[in-house]
Order: structure tokens, then sequence, then C-alpha cells
């Protein structure tokens, strides 16, 4: 069954990628059932092509399968068109069994969550033990009227007065009940969002800390899912549910002993189905907790492939894939549905075996408290108590299912959130050295190598960048420009070598100093909703909104220098202008306009050190020309690393540094470099330029 499990699941996932990339996976397993697919140990199954690790749930254990693969393998496949059988020592895949049961120190931190709202929840609690007890006195009471009334005293005036008295105290009673219980619910609802917007903050706060190469390997669709759906599961459980619980427990506790007082062999005999209720309790508490997690699981691919499709809209009707795309969101769908199936079938049978306990009790206690009352053991008063404690401890015993089901929802989904909060990234995101002074701005890339996922990109690759220096950075496509851009950033680290700053290893400096100055444009330059201004001030230090006496603001004069004005509307753009909206992603703007913005970001807080990723190639000519004058004015002083493909940019480096098969292949300028008569660096350039000689014939679509 867990083999089965493994396999159809493992080869759904995979099989919904369609990627040619071949993968050894050390499993055992059986055949799929949907696809008759067979997954044996070591067996080859086709996978993603990144590196790729995924948790599948089984009842309590989780498995951890690691795959990866080397791109070697990857870019022959390319290269050829085809896939190609490959050797076995290419890809590796592992996995680990974690057992997930319920344990007491998890239960234990999922409590702690609750710490920050203990008083509130001590005031909800205190307020529901009122509740409960007033509901637990109906049918003490109801006893005792039913006792006046078939009493048979002929005193009827006395009669008359006790049950006035009675029914005067119990309306008292119940007002106090219905406050408390309004009370109660609301001081737990109030709390439970607390701790769900807490939660969510330290969520979110742990996804941000992560490093870059952590995201390649996690979904989007998962990430968002965790924030929003498992915090709210976390929260309502710590609230309204332990609230429900508690009542629950109350009210089976305070019945069990009302029915001992009133009668023990009644209520040894009514409560004999308590013991085999609680067994198939536990068992259903451990299959509603995988079942969660799988669900989730399959919720957050579900909510991955409509974010991606969303975002990506006018590419997916360019293509006219409306109708695929359905489809696929449709077969995700059908797998959640079949979880939920799964679920249901559990949450209905153990609900429908719990109600089915609760009414044998009555039953019980009827067919024996009749003849007890025919035998006048028991007064009718005593044996309707009786009856409706029985019903209370009945209902509450449900109510304890439903409490358990929650909980162990709420665990499944509290693991899920703890494995993201313990994680420590493997770059930190603040910590270690701050230098007082601004840095020189000289960067030595020492013998660098450098791999994505166990495939070699980089390979013993030594650069120097002076200050003052622009430096361009040329290369084929693929060979790792951006890759060399991200190393300097330090949103990875080399596998072996070391980055430099003004002599020191960028692992020791602190990440915020060191980006701080750093301005970096990127290839597709990314935009948040928000104003042109709040986008260039999202660069910015502190200071850069407000401006000296008689000066302009900082965040304006980058504005300007990246040739803003226009997109504000026009030279005179008044503060109007600079409020125009981007919208989502700066889908209001065009590239050209995007790629200018996020310019002015760059260089908003005067940074030493500027990477500027092909930075002008939305541009056309004329904004290229006039953005270009203006990052030769900012250049200066700084040091410059230009990644370009424009033979304009190109010539006006100081120096060319050409990256082929993971190392620089050639360095110096660009006369020289065109000088040398087989040098790589030419026959580049040769190669655009007959590349730029042809006919464009093909339009990409771009979601602007
Ligand atoms: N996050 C990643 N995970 C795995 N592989 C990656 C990742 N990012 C880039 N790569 C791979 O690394 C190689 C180098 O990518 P990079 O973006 O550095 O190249 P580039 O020289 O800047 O290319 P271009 O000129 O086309 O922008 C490519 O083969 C790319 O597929």
């Amino acid at each position: 069954m867990l083999q089965r499990y493994i396999s159809k699941n493992l080869c759904s996932k995979l099989c919904s990628r369609q990627r040619n990339i071949l993968f050894n996976l050390t499993l055992q397993g059986h055949s799929c059932k949907q696809c008759g697919f067979k997954l044996y140990s070591s067996h080859k199954v086709q996978a993603l092509r990144n590196n790729n690790e995924r948790s599948l749930l089984h009842g309590n254990n989780r498995f951890l399968l690691k795959l990866r693969y080397y791109t070697s393998q990857v870019d022959t496949q390319k290269k050829n068109g085809r896939v190609e059988t490959i050797k076995d020592n290419t890809e590796i895949a592992t996995s680990k069994k974690i057992n997930v049961k319920l344990k007491p120190s998890e239960l234990k931190r999922l409590l702690s969550l609750a710490e920050p709202e203990k008083w509130t929840l001590t005031g909800a609690i205190g307020l529901l033990f009122i509740s409960s007890s007033v509901t637990m006195a109906v049918p003490f009471s109801l006893g005792m009227v039913l006792d006046i009334i078939y009493s048979g005293t002929n005193d009827l005036v006395t009669a008359r007065e006790k049950l006035d008295e009675l029914c005067l105290v119990l309306c008292g009673v119940f007002l106090v009940g219905g406050l408390c219980n309004f009370g109660r619910v609301y001081l737990m609802s109030i709390s439970g969002q607390r701790m769900t917007q807490s939660l969510r903050k330290k969520v979110f706060s742990s996804i941000m800390r992560q490093e870059p190469a952590w995201f390649g390997r996690t979904s989007t669709g998962e990430l968002v899912n965790r924030l929003s759906a498992d915090t709210q599961l976390v929260g309502r459980n710590l609230s309204s549910n332990v609230s429900d619980g508690l009542r629950s427990l109350f009210m089976v506790g305070a019945g069990t002993g009302m029915m001992f007082y009133m009668s023990p062999s009644l209520a040894l005999i009514g409560l004999c189905v308590v013991p085999p209720v609680s067994m198939l309790a536990v068992i259903y508490g451990r299959f509603v907790r995988g079942i969660t997690r799988q669900l989730q699981d399959a919720l957050a691919e579900t909510s991955e492939l409509a974010e991606e499709k969303i975002s990506n809209i006018k590419t997916v009707k360019a293509f006219s894939k409306e109708k695929k795309e359905c489809e696929s969101y449709a077969q995700r769908i059908e797998t959640l549905l079949q979880l939920a199936y799964k679920e249901s079938l559990a949450v209905g049978s153990f609900y429908g075996l719990t109600g089915l306990s609760g009414n044998t009790i009555i039953i019980l206690v009827l067919y024996y408290g009749g003849g007890m009352v025919a035998t006048e053991q028991m007064t009718v008063g005593n044996l309707t108590s009786f009856l409706l404690y029985a019903a209370y401890v009945g209902i509450s015993i449900g109510g304890l299912s439903s409490f358990y089901t929650e909980l162990n929802k709420g665990m499944g989904a509290a693991t899920r959130l703890w494995e993201l909060m313990d994680r420590e990234p493997k770059i930190s995101t603040s910590g270690g050295l701050r230098p007082k002074e601004r840095p020189k701005g000289e960067l030595i890339l020492e013998n660098i190598n450098f791999s994505y996922a166990g495939a070699p990109l980089i390979k013993g690759l030594t650069l120097h960048l002076l200050p003052g220096k622009n430096v361009a950075l040329v290369g084929r496509s693929g060979c790792g420009k951006s890759t060399i851009a991200s190393l300097i950033l330090r949103l990875y680290d080399p596998d072996s070598g070391r980055v430099l700053l003004d002599g020191v290893d960028i692992r020791h400096l602190d990440p915020v100093w060191l980006r701080s100055h750093i301005g970096f444009v990127s290839q597709e330059p990314v935009l948040f909703s928000g104003s042109i201004k709040e986008n260039i001030l999202y660069g910015a230090l502190d200071d850069c909104e407000t401006s000296e006496e008689g000066k302009e603001a900082p965040w304006l004069v980058a504005a300007r220098a990246a040739q803003l004005q226009e997109v504000a509307g026009g030279a005179g753009a008044g503060a109007a202008g600079w409020r125009r909206q981007v919208g989502a992603r700066g889908s209001q703007l065009s590239g050209g306009q995007k790629q200018r913005v996020a310019i002015a970001r760059a260089i908003v807080k005067n940074p030493k050190i500027l990477i500027l990723d092909e930075a002008t190639s939305a541009l056309d000519t004329y904004s290229e020309y006039l953005v270009d004058k203006a990052l030769k004015e900012i250049s200066r002083d700084r040091t410059v690393l230009t990644i370009a493909h424009r033979l304009s940019t190109i010539q006006s480096a100081d120096e060319v540094a050409v990256v082929g098969d993971g190392v620089i292949v050639e360095k110096g300028t660009y006369t020289e470099l065109m000088a040398k008569s087989d040098g790589y660096f030419k026959e580049l350039i040769n190669h655009q330029a007959f590349i730029n000689s042809q006919p464009k014939n093909t339009t990409d679509v771009q979601n602007s």
C-alpha cells in the first residue's frame, strides 16, 4: 500500500511535467494504478529538470525524495534535439524516511504558539467553564421540576411557589450563561485571528530569509498555501477548536460525573461504548493527519499552476493554450477531489459511528433506567436528568471527535510550518563585518567554481574589477554571465574560490552592508505594484526621499538620470506624474520604461559598484543613447560590470572580459581583442554581426 502510494503519486507528479530528463530512483515500487508505470529500485523514470526535493506522506511517514541530475547530460540532449539514454552514474536519487507521529513535544510546541494570548485565552476558558456549568445545570433542574410536578403533593400553592422560584433562578442563570458564551466565542475568535496573523508574519519572514537556491527548489504555490491555509488552520486550532474541545471535555467529564452520582450502575452500562470509540478515534486521527498533509500538498500544486498561468496569461493566449491549461488544472483538481473523497469517507464514517455510540448510550439508559423507575429504584425526574446527561455526554463525545479531527489537521499544518520556520538559510540575511568606510570597490573573483544542482558551470574563473573602470562581460548565451553577477551580490556562494571586495572575502561581510553598496539592474527588471516614485525608492537607503536645501531629492535625481520624466508625464513632471501607478509587476509600463525605472532604482542609493545585466536591451535607440549617457555619467568613480550583447555597450567599456566554458578566456580592450586574428571574442562578434544582418522574422511575445 505504502509503495503503491509512492509510485502512484511520484509518477503522477512526474508525468505531469513531461520533461525528457531521466532519473534513477533508489526506491522500490509497484505499478502506478493510473498509468501502469512501474517503479523499481534503480529504475529510470522521467523526472523534473531541476534539482528537486519532494516529500510524500503516507500515514505517519513522510518520504523525502531527492532528485538530482547533471547539466552536461541535459545539454547533450538539447544539442541533439532528442532524448538520449543516460548513463547510470549521471543521476542520483535518495529517499529518506522521516517519522511524523504526533509527539508530545510537538503538541507542546503547538501550544507554545498560544503563549502571547495566554491572558485572553484564560479569560475565555473561565467564561467557558461558567457557560458549560450553566448548560450542565439544565438536566438537573429539569429533573427537579419534574419531581416537583410528580411529587404527588396536595399543596398546589406550595408546588406553584417552588416552581416559580426555580424558574426565576433558572432565567437568571441562563442569562449569565448566554453572556458568558458570547464572551468566550468573542475572545477565542480574536485571539485566534491574532495568532494566525502573528504566525503569518513569522512564516513570511522565514521565507524571506531563505537563499535564492532554495526558492528554485520550492514551489511558490506551496509557500503561498502555507502562508494562507496552514497558518489559518493552526490559528483556528489553538482558539476555536481548543475552546470547543475543552467545552466538550468539560461536558463529558461533568456529565459522566453526574451520571455516576445519580446511578453508578446505570452509568457503567451507558458508558460501555466509550472505550471502543476512543480506540477508533486514535486510528482515525492518524489517518486524518496523513490525508490532510496530502491534501495540502495537492492544493499547493494546484495553486502553483493557477498562479503561474494567470500571471502569464498573455503567453497562454498567444499560444492558444487556454483549453490545455484548463485541462491541466482540471487534472490537478481531480487529484484533489480523489483525496477529498477519501477524507470525506473517513470523516463521515467516524462521525456516523460516534453519533451511533451517542444514541446507543441513550437506548441503553432508557432500557435499563425504565426498568429501575418501574421498580422504584429511581424517580421519573432522576431518569429524565440522567437521560439528558447521557445525551450531553453522547453529543460531547461527537464534539471531542471533531476536536480531535481538527487537532490532527492542525498538527499536519503545523509540521509543515515548522519545517519552514526551522530551516536555516545557507546564506544568512544579515550579520558579519560592516566596515565603517565606504568601500573602494575593488572586486576580485578568485578561482571560482560553481555548479547548479551538481552541474558545474563556472570552473576556476578569475576576474579582477577595478574601481572607476567599466568591464563588459561577454560570452555565449548560458555561459554563466548572470550567475557571476549573482555571485558578486552573494545570492549564491561559490563551491570553491572566493569573491573579494577590497581584499575581504564577501562571506565575512554583512550581506545587507554588501548589497547596500551594489546597484543591480537585472536582465528582466521586476517592478512591484505602486507608483513610479515608490518603485524608485524601493532601492533607496534612508534619506533619498527628502532633499537638502536648494537641491533635488536623490530619488528625483536618479529618476532624471534614468530619463524617466517622459514616463511620469513630460519634462515638468509634477508630483502627480511620479505617482503614476505601474500596475502589478509593472504591467502598465512598456519593457523600456520598466528598464528605466529599474535603472533609477539601482542608482538611487549611490552605490559604489554597479552591475548592469543587459540593462538597456529593451530601450529604443534614442532612449538607449540617453540612458547610456546617464549611465556613463553615474559610472564615474564606480566599479561597473556590464553584461552586454550590444556592440555599442561593449565598445564603450574600458575592458572586455570574455566568458567561455566556465572561465575568462580572453580579456582586453575592444580594439585589442578584435585585433587577434583567431580570437574567441572576434568570432563571437563576427557571428553576432552576421545574425544582426539577417532579416528578423520571428516575434516573441513578452508579458509586459
Ligand atoms: N537557478 C538555476 N538553477 C539551475 N540552473 C540554472 C539556474 N540559473 C541559471 N541556470 C543555468 O545556468 C546556466 C547559466 O545561466 P546564466 O543566466 O548565468 O547565463 P547567461 O550567460 O547570463 O545567459 P544569457 O546571456 O542568455 O542571459 C544556464 O545553462 C542556465 O540554464
